[in-house]
């Protein structure tokens, strides 16, 4: 094969690059506004020197907003101080830094929040600058919370699951036990629920367990205590720094709520009445040894409960 004359595709030496370009400043000003992707070039303080189109685009910015002022500026902590680091270096000619792909946000104020994939090339042309790429990582991020929305709920009732309230009384237990404070879960469950579908059927007896769902978590005090569809027609209420005797005052009046559900706008009759049965336990000084232990307490006093009529509430010894 003939040896080719053409420079190599990839050069980094300042004196051959752009060698075949008049005026390489202008050459790589045109690249940048030619490129598809988001781009921004700054000189080796960081200044940013030109904006192109599909950059304006995704930061929703004019390139005016942007040139002649320090990049840097737009992004938040740690990847302002890293590329402050980077441009210092380039002042001292230390060395050629770039930065991979990475993921981080671009800030305008408070609110306006873009999340972005950055990376950061050097180009040692004889007025060497650097290129800065973006790539809008939002709708990624919207899918991703999405994701996490339904991997954490459930479906019917849009309580937390199982799985979350498992994870949040875990954590919660750490933090509130750490701290000497009281820890409190409620189990609770409907009674009778067989017999109201079977009367009214699976569709009525779905709406039944939504309108539940909604009286647990409208009857929670604060944003710390979470509610959960534990599985069927079972529900938790996690108290975190609730004592016993405050998670008996929020137990009455989840009951209340729901003994009050008014089912005759459904249609299935203004008698039909619904009522839950709780178990309490709550973790002041050390005597559950995890939060396991807790939930088992909760459910063996719900138990109680069930086994003493239905429709109460049931301490833990
Ligand atoms: N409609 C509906 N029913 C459900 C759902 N999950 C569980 N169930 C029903 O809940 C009922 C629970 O029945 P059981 O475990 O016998 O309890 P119960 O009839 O409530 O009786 P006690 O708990 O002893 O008071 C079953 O008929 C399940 O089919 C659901 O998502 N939708």
């Amino acid at each position: 094969m003939p040896h080719s004359t053409k420079p190599p595709a990839t050069v980094t030496n300042a004196d051959t690059f752009f060698l075949s370009a008049a005026n390489e400043e202008d050459l790589l000003r045109m690249v940048v506004r030619q490129m598809q992707e988001a781009t921004l070039q700054l000189d080796t303080d960081g200044t940013v020197l030109c904006v192109n189109t599909a950059a304006e685009g995704l930061l929703g910015k004019d390139a005016s907003h942007f040139v002649g002022r320090p990049w840097q500026q737009w992004l938040s902590s740690p990847w302002k101080e890293q590329l402050e680091a980077i441009f210092a270096q380039q002042n001292n000619k230390l060395n050629h830094q770039i930065i991979e792909p990475t993921e981080m946000t671009v800030t305008f104020g408070d609110r306006d929040i873009l999340p972005v994939n950055l990376s950061l090339s050097f180009i040692p042309a004889k007025t060497a600058c650097f290129l800065v790429n973006l790539q809008d990582l939002s709708r990624h991020k919207d899918e991703v919370n999405e994701l996490f929305r339904l991997a954490s709920t459930d479906s019917l009732t849009g309580l937390a699951n199982r799985r979350t309230f498992l994870d949040v009384l875990e954590q919660q237990w750490q933090s509130y036990t750490a701290k000497r404070r009281p820890v409190s879960a409620i189990m609770i469950d409907v009674d009778h629920f067989k017999t109201f579908n079977d009367c009214y059927g699976h569709i009525n007896g779905d709406k039944c367990l939504q309108r539940i769902a909604r009286e647990i978590s409208q009857a929670l005090p604060d944003k710390e205590c979470l509610a959960a569809r534990y599985g069927g027609e079972e529900f938790t209420a996690l108290l975190p720094g609730y004592n016993r005797q405050q998670a008996q005052s929020v137990a009455h009046l989840i009951r209340q709520r729901i003994n009050a559900l008014d089912f005759a706008a459904a249609g299935l009759g203004c008698d039909v009445r619904v009522s839950v049965s709780q178990g309490i336990a709550t973790e002041v000084n050390g005597q559950f040894r995890t939060a396991e232990a807790l939930l088992f307490a909760a459910d063996t006093a719900l138990y109680r409960a069930k086994a003493e009529g239905r429709d109460r509430i049931n301490l833990s010894c």
